[in-house]
């Protein structure tokens, strides 16, 4: 993998991301630190692919804003759900979608960056699967192939929605090694995670969310039990009565 350039923040400030009249992530200021790795994790329906959405640029603040530096590279890893498994398309073509941002879609593409997909696709453990279509692969090989491309895009920030979600336990361990990677060469990392065990153990830092931002920092603070607590109630608070935003901008 080539060396980075910056390590990249992303700052919140004051975000508020609705989809129509609801607020999905509500007021949220804070900073996603250079090269830091942080768990985002809240109750369903706490805003959690909404804000990785966001951070990636795909969906647009309602009020306050998203900074990043203007050269960061940035790389989101949707829901396994989210990835259309009947469209008839090979595994090497997967990985070389990661190549688009950087080289056009429809560019001829340079030999040193086919072979870049062959590495991605070993470094998973798919070796040997270029020509074998996403249709015929189990849900945790097609969670190795997007990590391939991931790879390939070679980001400065990196967004993992639910990375390890609906695959087992090598294959979560094997993909663990990959992000551990990530986070030491100084990318930042920020993952939508629900197993708490697993963020307690490998990820410093922890935004835990429910609309409203209830804590970010250090994961054994942020998770405390008083914070998980008010997770939930704001969680059911909001259930009751979400038509809206009612606080200041
Ligand atoms: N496309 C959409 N249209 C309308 N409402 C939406 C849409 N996407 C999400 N929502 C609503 O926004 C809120 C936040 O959803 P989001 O998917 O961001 O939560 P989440 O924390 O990722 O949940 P989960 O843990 O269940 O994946 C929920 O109330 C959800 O129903």
């Amino acid at each position: 993998m080539s060396m980075l350039r910056t390590p990249a923040a992303l700052v919140l400030e004051n975000l508020t991301l609705t989809h129509g009249r609801r607020a999905a992530v509500h007021h949220v200021s804070g900073r996603f630190a250079p090269g830091s790795l942080t768990a985002v994790v809240g109750p369903n329906g706490a805003g959690k692919t909404t804000l990785l959405r966001a951070l990636a640029g795909l969906h647009r603040p309602d009020s306050g804003r998203i900074a990043r530096e203007g050269t960061a590279r940035i790389a989101l890893l949707p829901q396994l759900a989210a990835l259309d498994r009947a469209f008839p398309i090979a595994c090497r073509d997967v990985v070389m979608q990661g190549l688009w941002p950087r080289l056009g879609a429809f560019r001829a593409v340079p030999g040193h960056e086919r072979a870049r997909a062959e590495t991605a696709l070993a470094a998973v453990g798919l070796a040997g699967f270029e020509k074998r279509p996403v249709g015929s692969l189990s849900a945790g090989q097609t969670q190795r192939l997007l990590f391939a491309r991931l790879l390939v895009q070679d980001a400065d920030i990196l967004l993992l929605d639910e990375p390890f979600n609906a695959v087992d336990a090598r294959t979560s361990a094997d993909l663990l090694r990959v992000v551990r990677d990530w986070h030491g060469e100084g990318r930042t990392v920020v993952a939508v995670l629900h197993d708490l065990d697993l963020v307690r153990r490998e990820f410093p830092e922890t935004l835990l969310i429910a609309r409203d931002a209830i804590a970010w920092g250090p994961t054994e603070e942020a998770l405390s039990a008083a914070n998980r607590l008010r997770a939930r109630m704001m969680a059911e608070a909001w259930a009751e009565d979400a038509e809206h935003c009612h606080r200041a901008a």
